[in-house]
């Protein structure tokens, strides 16, 4: 695969896709940004891109991926998903989708700690390219590489992807810790169990639990959790605030992907039995059936058990 070829098509103009078109200008290559409002067709853009990045909500990937379906493609095209997200129909992951729809295409996955707010000052961060296709996972890494942005390739999609999109779930249960002001300790213990249900939930989607201590994983939720930034911990410190799911979301600026993801992750660990406690009642919170003070005691009034981080499936 080439290594200059610099022609990029970013899908979605929101603050995400803003932000990794930011960066892939720093390269010099030629950015081209499709969103809904574009007057341009999208397939008559990406005929000649030779990297195609969706940044749009989960809520869009399936039409653009059926956009794409039908497009004309160069044959060495590039897919890249940056979106963090489960799909409410098929509980399918971003990757999963674009895979099903476009298979002929090798498919990247971008996720990590990155707050688009912070990446657009210039300030340092550092993300995960990760492909089946290691060709394709360094050509993309090199289009998004700079000084002051240092681009991880990995050989664990679906790993990387989770990492980034159940992370969103624990974020609002961070957030709204935070808001009632319960302390580091309630905290940090609420983020270090959580990461034991994320690696269960990642280990049944086929993901190696070991991606979920890198960057994508520990790193994303650490930076979403300690971070008023983050659209999914303000939804959680705005409910601690007493505001509504609605007043919370309504309130907050673009997508808290956290909300849907949590619908989605309910009913695939039911139907799975896989244990979530943080991201169950963080989902009864949302939807009205608990009090965020019987949550708090609900998670601490738990039954006693030992930690058994040696059997993270069960
Ligand atoms: N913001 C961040 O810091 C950040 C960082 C990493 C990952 N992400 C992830 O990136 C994704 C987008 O986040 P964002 O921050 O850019 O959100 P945002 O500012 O709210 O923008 C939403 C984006 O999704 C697109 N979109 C929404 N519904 C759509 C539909 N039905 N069909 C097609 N496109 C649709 C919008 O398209 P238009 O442009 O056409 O309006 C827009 O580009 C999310 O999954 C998020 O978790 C965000
Ligand atoms: O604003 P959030 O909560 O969607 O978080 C943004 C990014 O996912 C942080 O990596």
């Amino acid at each position: 695969m080439k290594s200059d070829l610099k022609n990029v098509t970013i899908i979605g103009s929101g603050a995400w896709g803003s932000a990794l078109a930011d960066l892939v200008q720093r390269n010099d290559c030629h950015v081209q940004i499709w969103s809904r409002q574009s007057q341009s067709s999208l397939a008559a853009l990406v005929s000649n891109s030779d990297a195609i990045i969706s940044a749009v909500s989960i809520k869009g990937v399936r039409t653009i991926a059926e956009k794409l379906q039908t497009a004309k493609l160069l044959p060495h095209a590039v897919l890249v998903s940056a979106t963090k997200g489960l799909e409410p129909t098929t509980g399918k992951t971003p990757s999963q989708i674009w895979q099903s729809l476009v298979p002929n295409h090798p498919l990247v996955v971008l996720s990590g700690p990155n707050l688009s707010k912070e990446i657009m000052e210039g300030k340092p961060a550092a993300t995960v390219v990760a492909s089946y296709n290691d060709d394709a996972a360094q050509f993309i890494q090199n289009i998004f590489a700079s000084r002051n942005f240092r681009v991880y390739t990995n050989s664990d999609p679906i790993g990387v992807e989770l990492g980034g999109t159940l992370k969103n779930v624990i974020a609002i249960a961070v957030g709204a810790c935070d808001g009632l002001n319960l302390g580091t300790n309630a905290k940090s213990a609420l983020i270090a169990r959580s990461l034991i249900e994320i690696i269960r939930v990642g280990v049944y989607f086929g993901a190696q639990p070991e991606t979920f201590w890198g960057l994508s994983g520990l790193g994303d939720l650490l930076a979403t959790c300690n971070s008023n930034l983050s659209r999914n911990y303000q939804v959680g410190y705005a409910i601690a605030q007493g505001l509504s799911l609605d007043e919370a979301i309504a309130q907050v600026q673009g997508t808290a992907e956290g909300v849907n993801t949590a619908n989605v992750l309910i009913e695939i660990s039911d139907r799975e039995k896989i244990s979530v406690p943080v991201s169950r009642y963080v989902y009864r919170l949302l939807k009205g059936e608990i009090t965020l003070q019987q949550a708090v005691e609900g998670l601490m009034e738990r039954d006693l058990k030992p930690e058994n981080l040696e059997n993270l499936e069960l």
